[in-house]
Formats: structure tokens, sequence, C-alpha cells
């Protein structure tokens, strides 16, 4: 009888090309994303080396962190200028290379245009049981279908374009069961952004992990993805959750899914990944899905992580020193008080956006919120970027725009945006920022910003009060 194995092992066992006795192995890559950041050198070195890409069918290029989320078209279809010269090098690099190198390309002009991280799923790119890389630290995210997804170095994007394989050693095993029923409020956002407090910001390095668990099962394939996008975040090589018929009817009649008879073999295939009973992980943490409250950060990683309930720690409260330093540091930089309840603290922007919570069911639960509500005085300023071109059409056919701006804030075309200071959007040094992005870092929204990770529905409830708030409140 075969051993009994884990989805991950599976996964692995499936992709090895070839193995050395040092534990190195060469892995077939399934699916590649390439963005504009950290595609233009690897393209360079291909060129100098005189390579082609092995598999452009393989290959799916789509720039997202450098566009603006304002107008890119004029009205004759001519790009209005990108300010900042690297981004606009970057952008036509990509737009450049992909022809060049026979590689499918969804340019900012095209309707399915998005965050590479949305755009894969929402195309069928992304399918159970494939290994997908991206020259990005979020790739982990297409692991909510069930696939083996990891962020890859430039060096490495130029090794995968060239050869469609990846040298790799093993992860460990991790598995993070989530028992029982969130209550009410309480979102993927808030499960994964908790998760990432037990855990810590390096309490995965070194494993893959997948998440189990009823109140994984119970996540729609959105909610999945919000929690595999945030597994780089506990520091994690990559995070999965078992694909089921979830999964399959998400990807039913996607355009890049399998058609006919692919699409039968590989259902049947994708029934088959699931950790067999038996299978041991190296490490188990077990979370009550009922201790989870609507969650928030207080500091520049996201492992400082409260109920909205809490309170910001007192640096002296961690038992690490080298903790106990980085949180008074933490501190300084987001101008916080121990002790001070994180529902008094007023917030100036809201960014309602980002790979982690973009896609039509985050936008729906933001709007769910500020339907017939206004955005507060003190809310200088308030963004809705949807994660592609689909989503916001969608969004569009649902209303969902129009809440949005009837409550004062913006709606913006697809892209990275407030996500990370790449592009105009910005938040102004020393301001606060309820963000549904996955990243508080110093600096991360703007110079001097400072960011409050939240889920959509918190960061909506923020716009309305102009300060974190528990969004039961407004809900009840
Ligand atoms: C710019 C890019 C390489 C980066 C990443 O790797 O993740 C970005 O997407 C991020 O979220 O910080
Ligand atoms: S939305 Fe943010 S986290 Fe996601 S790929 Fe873009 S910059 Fe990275």
């Amino acid at each position: 009888m075969n051993q009994p194995r884990t989805l991950y092992q599976k996964i692995w066992d499936a992709h090895v090309v070839s193995a050395r006795d040092d534990g190195t192995c060469l892995i077939f890559i399934d699916r590649h994303l390439v963005h504009e950041v950290t595609s233009p050198q690897a393209f360079e070195g291909l060129r100098a080396a005189g390579r082609t890409v092995r598999r452009p069918d393989l290959t799916l290029a789509v720039p997202d962190h450098n566009l603006p989320t304002t107008a890119r078209r004029d009205a004759s279809g001519a790009r209005i200028p990108i300010a900042d010269p690297e981004s606009a090098q970057q952008l036509e690099a990509l737009e450049a290379n992909a022809p060049a190198f026979g590689i499918r390309y969804i340019g900012d002009a095209d309707r399915e245009q998005g965050i590479v991280h949305v755009v894969g799923p929402e195309q069928g790119f992304s399918l159970p049981g494939t290994t997908i890389v991206c020259g990005d630290s979020h790739t982990a995210c297409h692991g909510g279908l069930g696939a083996l997804a990891f962020g890859i170095g430039t060096s490495e994007v130029e090794h995968v374009l060239a050869t469609q394989t990846l040298q790799l050693k093993q992860s460990k095993s991790m598995e993070v069961r989530v028992e029982g029923e969130v209550g009410p409020g309480v979102t993927a956002k808030d499960i994964v952004l908790h998760i990432t407090g037990v855990l810590g910001a390096a309490g995965g390095t070194g494993y893959v992990i997948e998440y189990t668990g009823s109140a994984i099962r119970a996540l729609s394939i959105e909610g999945r993805l919000t929690v595999s996008n945030m597994a780089i975040e506990h520091g994690a090589r990559a995070g999965l959750c078992a694909p089921d018929e979830k999964t399959i009817a998400y990807l039913k009649g996607r355009p890049m899914a399998p058609k006919g008879a692919d699409w039968d073999a590989a259902v049947a295939y994708w029934q088959t990944l699931k950790t067999d009973p038996g299978a041991t992980y190296d490490k188990v943490v077990v979370i009550d899905a009922a201790d989870i409250a609507p969650s928030v950060t207080w500091g520049t990683s996201p492992e400082d992580v409260v109920p909205i309930t809490g309170t910001v720690p007192d640096p002296a409260s961690f038992a690490d020193p080298s903790k106990q330093e980085a949180a008074a540091k933490s501190l300084v930089y987001m101008g916080l008080e121990p002790g001070t309840p994180l529902r008094e603290v007023e917030v100036q922007n809201i960014f309602i956006g980002s790979c982690t919570n973009s896609r039509i069911e985050d936008l729906r639960a933001a709007a769910a919120v500020l339907k017939g509500r206004k955005k507060a005085a003190n809310i200088r300023w308030g963004i809705v970027v949807p994660g592609s071109g689909l989503v916001k059409a969608q969004a569009e056919a649902e209303g969902l725009d129009r809440i949005f701006i009837d409550a004062g804030l913006e709606w913006r075309e697809p892209g990275c945006s407030a996500c990370l200071g790449m592009n105009p959007d910005k938040v102004p040094a020393g301001e606060r920022c309820a963000s549904t992005s996955n990243r508080n870092f110093v600096g991360r929204q703007g110079p001097g910003a400072r960011t409050h990770l939240v889920s959509p529905a918190m960061a909506a409830a923020a716009a309305v009060t102009g300060k974190l708030t528990d969004v039961r409140e407004l809900i009840a």
C-alpha cells in the first residue's frame, strides 16, 4: 500500500524532474506569472544569453504594480504618460518583452488587466495541483485553489523563463487547522490576520502550510485566496487549501481552464488532491474559529495583530527582548501610546484593494457596510481599487461603484495601487490608513505612512466613523 501523503507532498512528487543526494530537486513549473517590476532584468538575461522562453504557453504577463489607477488612456486610446520614469520604463519593457518572447500579454488597455494574483485565478490560468511561480512574494495567493504557488527572485524568473523548471529543496509541512464557526463580521482576512498573530511573522519559515479545518472549508474561493495570500506574512514558503467542489465550480468555464474531456480528466485528478488519512505534518497548529474577532494591526509587522476590541500593547508585555525593542520602535513610527483602545484611533485614509482583498466578494462586503452611509468628515482620501477589470465590470453591474461614490470614496482602475508606494497612490507622511492590503511595513504605503491592516468590511466601517471601528456595531 502507498504511504499516506499530505497534499503538499502529492503536488511536490508530481513535479520532481530529478533529485540530487543533498535534497536539491529540479521541479517542473506549470504556470509562470510575470509582472513589470521583477521581469526586465530576467528578459535582458535571456537576450544576453541568446535564449528563448521555453514554454511561452505556460507564461502570462500582466502589469499591475506601477500603473496609475486613474485613467490610463485618453479618448483616442493613447497612453497618458506615466510621470515616474522608472515605472514608465518597466511598463514599456514588459509591453515589448512579452510579444518579443511570444508570451500572452494582458495590458493596461485590456478589460482583463489586473493584479497578477487576481487575474491568474480569474482567468483559470491558476489551477489546483499545479506549481505556480511569479517574481512576487504574494504568489502563495493561488494556493487558495490548491496550487503549490510561491514567489521567486528575478534570477529565478530568468531560470523559469529559460527552462520551465526551478531548483528547490522541499520545505517542511505545517497544518494550520481552523476549526469551528466564525462569528458575525469575521472574514477570511480576520482569520489570516489572527493566524499571523498566532504564528508570528517568522513562524512559518521553512514550511509550506496547508490551511485546513471547518472554518477554511466554509470559506468561498475568494476567502481562501485571501488566506493563502498572506502565507508569506507568517513566513511560509507557500500556503494552500485543498481543492473541493467549490474550487471546481469556481473554475468551470473560466477562459483558460481546461475544456471538454480535458476538464473531466482535470476534475478527476483534482478530486485526489487531499491529504490522506494518516498522513502527518511536521507541525500542527490548531486555532479555534470562535477565538477570532474582527482584527486590526497596531504596529509595523503583520504579526502585530489585536482584536478591534483590544488596546495598543505595552512593549514591555512581550517576553522576547528583540520584540520589545521592535514594538517600541513601531509605536513611535505609528504615533501610538500603549493602552490606547484601537477603537479610538482616528484614520484619515481608506484603501480597499490589493491582491489580498480586491475580488468581487471583498467589494460586496465593503459596499454592504457603506450602503446608504457617507464617509466621515475627517476621511481625507478613500479609494476603492478593484483587483481586475473584470471585477470592476462585475461591481459596476451590481451597482457597487455607486455605493462607494455616494459614500464619498473614489472608484479606480485596477492595480496594486496604495498597497505599496510604487505608483501615485500614496498615504501622506504621518497620516493613518485603514487598509485591506497585506503589509504594514514602515513606509509601505508611502514614506511616513501609518498602515492599519483590516478586512474590507472593517475598512468600510472606518470610512463611516473616521476611526478604527468594530464593524459589528454597524451591521448589528
Ligand atoms: C514589487 C514586488 C516584487 C513585491 C513582492 O515581491 O511582493 C510587491 O508585490 C509586494 O507586495 O511587496
Ligand atoms: S497588491 Fe500589493 S501585495 Fe499584491 S502584488 Fe501588488 S504590491 Fe504586492
